[in-house]
C-alpha cells in the first residue's frame, strides 16, 4: 500500500514534476508534465510503485490475467515492472508506422487476458489504441493500469481503470492557451509522431 503523498513524495524524488509548455500526445498543452521516465530510471523506485499499483488490482481480476502489454515507449518500462510484480509476461505495441501493434515475435494466444499498462494517460486516446491493437492480436483486455491518472476523470477506457495515483492537472486546446502558458515556448517530451501543423 502507498498514499497519494507517499507516490508524490517518489515522483518529486526523481525530479518527475516538471513546469513549463508542454505538448502532450493528445496535442492539448499543459503547464505541468509528469515525466515517468525519471520516476522509472530508478529500479528500485520502478518496482515499489509497480508493487504498490499491483495491490490496487482486485484479485478476481487478477487471477484471471495472462500477460501485461504496454504501448511503447513510455509505457515499456512501467510494463515490465507490472509484469514482475504480477508474475506475468510484459510485452509491448509500437508504432512506427504510425499505428500500434505486436512487434519483436511477441504474440498472444487467443481469448488471452490482457493487463493493458501505461506510465500517464491524460486522454486516454494512447491507451485506446493499445487496446485495439491487442484485440487485433487476439488478446482481450480485462483491465487498465497506469502510474498517473492526469485526465481529471474524463478517460474512457472501455475496461475498468486503476491508476497509482489521480492528478488534477489543466489541460488547453492550443488555441486557447492562458496568457501565461503564450509566452514560454512549448516543448513536446514525449514520441508520438507530432499533428502537422
Ligand atoms: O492519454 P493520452 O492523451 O493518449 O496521453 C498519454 C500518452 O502520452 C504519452 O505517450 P506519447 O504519445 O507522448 O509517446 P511515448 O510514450 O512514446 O513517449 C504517455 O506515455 C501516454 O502513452
Ligand atoms: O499527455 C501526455 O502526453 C503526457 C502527460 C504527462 O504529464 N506526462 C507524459 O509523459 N505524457
Ligand atoms: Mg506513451
Amino acid at each position: 500500500m502507498m498514499t497519494d503523498e507517499q507516490v508524490l513524495a517518489e515522483f518529486r524524488a526523481a525530479e518527475a514534476l516538471l513546469e513549463g509548455h508542454f505538448i502532450l500526445s493528445s496535442g492539448l498543452r499543459s503547464s505541468r508534465y509528469l515525466q515517468c521516465a525519471r520516476v522509472l530510471m530508478n529500479p528500485a523506485r520502478a518496482a515499489r510503485l509497480a508493487e504498490a499499483l499491483a495491490f490496487k488490482i482486485p484479485d478476481k481480476l487478477k487471477i484471471q490475467l495472462g500477460a501485461v502489454v504496454s504501448p511503447a515507449m513510455g509505457g515499456v518500462i512501467a510494463g515490465h515492472e507490472m509484469g514482475r510484480a504480477l508474475g506475468l509476461d510484459a510485452m509491448f505495441v509500437e508504432r512506427p508506422e504510425g499505428v500500434f501493434h505486436l512487434r519483436r515475435g511477441f504474440r498472444l494466444e487467443p481469448g488471452q487476458k490482457v493487463l493493458l499498462m501505461e506510465d500517464v494517460v491524460t486522454t486516454g486516446l494512447s491507451s485506446r489504441e493499445a487496446i485495439k491493437a491487442v484485440e487485433e492480436a487476439g488478446g482481450r483486455v480485462i483491465a487498465a493500469a497506469a502510474l498517473v491518472d492526469r485526465s481529471n476523470g474524463t478517460a474512457d477506457l472501455g475496461v475498468p481503470f486503476y491508476p497509482l495515483i489521480r492528478l488534477d492537472v489543466p489541460t488547453y486546446q492550443p488555441e486557447s492557451l492562458p496568457p501565461e502558458l503564450a509566452a514560454i515556448p512549448a516543448v513536446k517530451p514525449g514520441s508520438r509522431a507530432a499533428v502537422a501543423a
